[in-house]
């Protein structure tokens, strides 16, 4: 079993949770409330100009020319596609700019981004290409399972064809493949490493679209939501 293969197989509870997320169905079916959508699409933008710095930094450690000049390209890819998509998904969901003024990242998006930097600073090309890679994958996949669904709503519909192309499949496949040759020249401690990234990144994939289902917020303890009532009688 190649290297990729295994920790697909590792990952398979927390990926079918994703798939069966009521974020995920209510895409599919259409009946996902435009509030959340509008709410991930902002965080998601965020996601991704970090997720393009985290490519760069996996450029950057390279040794190898062509995978320096390929992983640049990747960067380039997701400012220049993923962020063109969302900017005229943010004009169509009326994404205003005081929107983006008042905008900050969530729990998950900061912790998740977080995890990223942490794999791509602290380790090898393996380990930042290893929290990178369920980023594609699990989007190719959801792609995939959603393809034959035909949601009321276009936007859902315009989302599902993003992930489901052939163009995407190509992007995923060479990073798996670079992944495997990675794996091939390293350690098992470096492999169980690379697989620990890998881990974390698909939990936070599912955190990801818990957080926009439930719009998460920071906890404030001047929130009086947040507050104890201690008027409340216990026991
Ligand atoms: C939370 C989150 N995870 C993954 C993706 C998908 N994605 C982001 S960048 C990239 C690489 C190619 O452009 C892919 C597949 C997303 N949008 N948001």
């Amino acid at each position: 079993m190649t290297f990729t293969a295994h920790i697909r197989n590792e990952a398979d509870p927390i990926w079918r949770k994703s798939f069966e997320h009521p974020f995920i169905k209510g895409i599919a079916n259409g009946t996902l409330p435009l509030r959340a959508f509008k709410y991930y699409v902002m965080q998601d933008s965020y996601y991704l100009s970090h997720f393009a710095r985290v490519q760069s930094l996996a450029a950057a450690k390279s040794h190898d020319p062509e995978t320096t000049n390929r992983l640049a390209i990747h960067a380039q890819g997701s400012y220049e596609a993923e962020m063109a998509l969302h900017q005229e998904f943010s004009g169509r969901l009326g994404i205003t700019l005081d929107d983006q003024r008042a905008f900050k990242p969530s729990p998950t998006a900061y912790a998740y981004t977080s995890h990223l930097y942490r794999a791509a600073y602290t380790g090898q090309i393996g380990d930042a290409i290893a929290a990178l890679l369920p980023c594609y994958w699990l989007y190719h996949e959801i792609g995939e399972l959603l393809q034959g669904c035909s949601p009321a709503e276009p936007i859902y519909q315009d989302w599902i064809h993003t992930y489901g192309g052939d163009d995407f499949k190509e992007l995923t496949y060479e990073q798996i493949n670079r992944l495997d040759r990675i794996a091939e020249q390293s350690t098992q401690t470096q492999r169980d490493q690379m697989k620990e990234h890998f881990l974390i990144s698909s939990q936070y994939e599912l955190n990801f679209w818990e957080m926009a289902y439930t719009l998460e917020k920071w906890n404030d303890l001047n929130d009086s939501q947040n507050t104890l009532d201690t008027s409340e009688k216990h026991g």
